[in-house]
C-alpha cells in the first residue's frame, strides 16, 4: 500500500499558560527524509512533537495528516499512524515483563495476540534485547529501558515513527542500534523524525535538520547547509557538529558533516596534515 506519511503544520500555536507562548507560529512540512530537530533546552520541540502526536491541542493553527486535519481523528486513529517515543522511558513503561510491555502498543491498536507477539519480538529483536524478553523492565538499567520503550513504537509499526532524544543515556553500541533503526525505518518508506542534542548524531544520519528557536523556527533544510550556517546556528545556542569544526579548522572545504567524511577527505590528499 502507498502511505504519504505527510504532515503539513500551518500557523501553529500553542501556550500552557496563556502568558507564555510555547509555539509560535510554526509552518512547516515534514516528509519522508530522516529529519532532526534540534534547538536549545526550553525551546519547544517536545510540546511540538506531543502536538504531532495529537497528546496537545493547538491554541490556533492546524496540523495536517496525510491531509486530514488532527483534530477530526480520534488517538486510536492516530496511533495507528503516528508512534511516539518519549524521551524519559518511565513515561511509558507499565508491565511486568518486556514482552509484554512491547505487546501494549500493538495490542491498542487491533493486532491479535500473536500478531502483536510476533511484531514486539521482531522489534525486540531491532534493539538487541531478545533474550530479556521475560525480564521485568525496571531490572533494565535506563539505557536498556530506552530500547524497551523504543521497541514497544516500533512494534507498532506506525508509517511515521517520532523519536524524543533516543540518543540521551546511549554509549556508542546503543547508538549504533538507534542509527541502524532508523535506517532501517526509512528503508521501510517511514518518516522518521527526532529530537536530538547530539550534534554529531544528527550531522552523521539525518538529512533535514530543523532549528527550533523559543518556539519559532529559525531556519531548516538540508542538513550540510543548516550546520554550515556558524552564526546562526550560534544564535540558538547550538554548535556545529565536531567533524564539521575540524574540517573548517583545516581549511577542508565542502562542510563536511562527518568523521567518515573528513577522513575521505584526508585519505583522497585533499588536505595536507600538518
Ligand atoms: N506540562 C507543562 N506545563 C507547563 N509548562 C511546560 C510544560 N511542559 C513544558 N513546559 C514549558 O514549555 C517550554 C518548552 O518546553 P519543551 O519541553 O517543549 O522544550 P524542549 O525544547 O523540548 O526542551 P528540552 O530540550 O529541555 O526537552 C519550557 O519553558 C517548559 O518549561
Amino acid at each position: 500500500m502507498f502511505r504519504m506519511n505527510k504532515l503539513e503544520i500551518e500557523k501553529l500555536h500553542f501556550a500552557y499558560d496563556k502568558a507564555t507562548p510555547v509555539i509560535k507560529g510554526i509552518n512547516l512540512v515534514l516528509d519522508d527524509r530522516k529529519t532532526a530537530i534540534i534547538g536549545q533546552n526550553g525551546s519547544g520541540k517536545t510540546t511540538f512533537v506531543k502536538l504531532l502526536k495529537g497528546l496537545l491541542r493547538p491554541d490556533s493553527g492546524r496540523i495536517l495528516l496525510d491531509g486530514t486535519d488532527l483534530s477530526t481523528l480520534t488517538v486510536a486513529q492516530i496511533s495507528k499512524k503516528i508512534g511516539l517515543v518519549f524521551q524519559n522511558p518511565d513515561d511509558q513503561i507499565f508491565k511486568n515483563t518486556v514482552l509484554d510491555e512491547v505487546m501494549v502498543g500493538p495490542l491498542n491498536i487491533g493486532l491479535s495476540l500473536d500478531e502483536a507477539r510476533a511484531s514486539s519480538r521482531t522489534a525486540l529483536a531491532q534493539v538487541e534485547l531478545a533474550d530479556v524478553e521475560k525480564v521485568n523492565p525496571y531490572d533494565l538499567n535506563l539505557a536498556q529501558r530506552k530500547m524497551v520503550a523504543l521497541a514497544s513504537i516500533l512494534a507498532m509499526d506506525t508509517p511515521i515513527v517520532i523519536f524524543d532524544e533516543p540518543t540521551m543515556g546511549q554509549d556508542v553500541a546503543g547508538k549504533a542500534i538507534i542509527r541502524k533503526v532508523i535506517e532501517d525505518l526509512q528503508a521501510e518508506g517511514k518518516a522518521v523524525l527526532c529530537i536530538l542534542h547530539d550534534m554529531d548524531f544528527a550531522a552523521a544520519v539525518f538529512e533535514r535538520v530543523i532549528v527550533f528557536s523559543q518556539g519559532q523556527l529559525l531556519i531548516e533544510g538540508d542538513a550540510r547547509e543548516v550546520f554550515s550556517k556558524k552564526e546562526l546556528l550560534q544564535q540558538a545556542y547550538l554548535d556545529q557538529p565536531q567533524a564539521m569544526k575540524i574540517a573548517q579548522a583545516l581549511g577542508i572545504p565542502g562542510n563536511l558533516l562527518s568523521v567518515e567524511e573528513v577522513m575521505a577527505a584526508i585519505n583522497g590528499n585533499e588536505v595536507k596534515l600538518p
